[in-house]
């Protein structure tokens, strides 16, 4: 490979979204460009090991974070891996799999910001930060259709695990330049809103003319404030917008990527209800942005 690969982090709760988001990343990258390194596979202990032992998947001593880190540094330096698999369906592993190396790096999983050998070959960090409540609804969702639990189950062992989380997933939000947080556009509705947190670590697309021809009420709001305790931007955009509100964006992110265009998927935003595909342009709109910076990054290595 002539250039290192650009490499991306998503970081969040188990259900969080993570691998919602990279998919849609891949898809948008191209998939051949791709490799995921999905740190589930990582897990130290099978699932009926770990009822014994009692530990749960988001504590580092429940996972080979050595083996995750060589693997990273292995992908950042252009070679394949042979790695372990872990299988939800199951709850146990398989046999391991061999991933090649791609100009275009992801890592997910709980643990994807924990140490800096994690953290320091990253071109982008992104946290997923949804509220708990929407979180619980797709794990008991996802994990009782997919994975073999019962909604009962899956309550309890969110309820066993939150002194993990705010132990060791919560402190990797510091880490990211862009926090993700999905939310109900209104009480009770279906359809999300997000609000991003854009860190001045990383820099965006100037998206002032969209913001400024929309109509009114607007969908998209770029606004100064603060997130734990640092100034910082905030682009909010309301899931109520049409699908014609969703193209402009789009149409104006792809202009800011000239001789890119072609690389332009028909549908982003696409997600798993159950085993139903459904899809949401706020989605898409994140996932979008996310490819647009690590296109960026990877004409700058080019150039360099
Ligand atoms: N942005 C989103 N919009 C709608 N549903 C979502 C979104 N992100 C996640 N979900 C729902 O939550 C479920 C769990 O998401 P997933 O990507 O598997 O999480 P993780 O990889 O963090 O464990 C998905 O199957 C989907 O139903
Ligand atoms: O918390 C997670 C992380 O996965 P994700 O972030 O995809 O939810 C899972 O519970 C463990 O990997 C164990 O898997 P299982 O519960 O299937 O044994």
């Amino acid at each position: 490979m002539e250039q290192p690969p650009v490499i991306l982090a998503v970081v969040g709760d188990s259900a969080a979204g993570k691998t919602t988001l990279t998919t849609g990343v891949a898809t948008i990258l191209g998939p051949s460009q791709v490799v995921t390194l999905r740190l589930d596979d990582y897990h130290r202990y099978n699932r009926a090991e770990r009822e014994r032992c009692g530990l749960t998947p988001l504590h580092p001593d429940c996972n080979y974070l050595e083996m995750m880190e060589d693997h990273l540094f292995q992908l950042s330096m252009g070679r394949s891996v042979i790695k372990p698999v872990y299988n939800h369906k199951t709850g146990d592993f398989d046999a391991r799999q061999r991933l090649e190396a791609a100009p275009f790096v992801m890592t997910e999983g709980l643990l994807a910001l924990a140490t800096p050998r994690l953290r320091e070959p990253c071109h982008m960090r992104v946290f997923l930060d949804p509220p708990e409540d929407l979180r619980e609804r797709w794990k008991i969702r996802r994990d009782s259709v997919r994975r073999g639990y019962t909604p009962e189950q899956v309550r309890e062992e969110m309820a066993r695990r939150r002194g993990d989380a705010i132990e060791f997933i919560q402190p990797q939000r510091g880490w990211a330049d862009l926090i993700v947080r999905f939310f109900p556009a209104e009480p009770g509705a279906e359809q999300l809103s997000v609000r991003l947190i854009l860190r001045p670590t990383l820099s965006y697309p100037d998206l002032s003319e969209v913001i400024a021809s929309q109509g009114d009420p607007p969908v998209m709001r770029l606004r100064v404030g603060r997130d734990d305790r640092r100034l910082t931007e905030i682009l909010e955009i309301d899931g109520r917008l049409s699908t014609m509100q969703a193209e402009a964006v789009e149409d104006v992110i792809w202009e800011h990527l000239p001789g890119l265009s072609h690389l332009r998927p028909e549908q982003i935003g696409i997600y798993l209800d159950g085993i139903d595909c459904l899809q949401s342009h706020v989605l898409g709109l994140v996932q979008l942005l996310i490819a647009y910076q690590l296109l960026l990054k990877a004409e700058t290595l080019q150039q360099s």
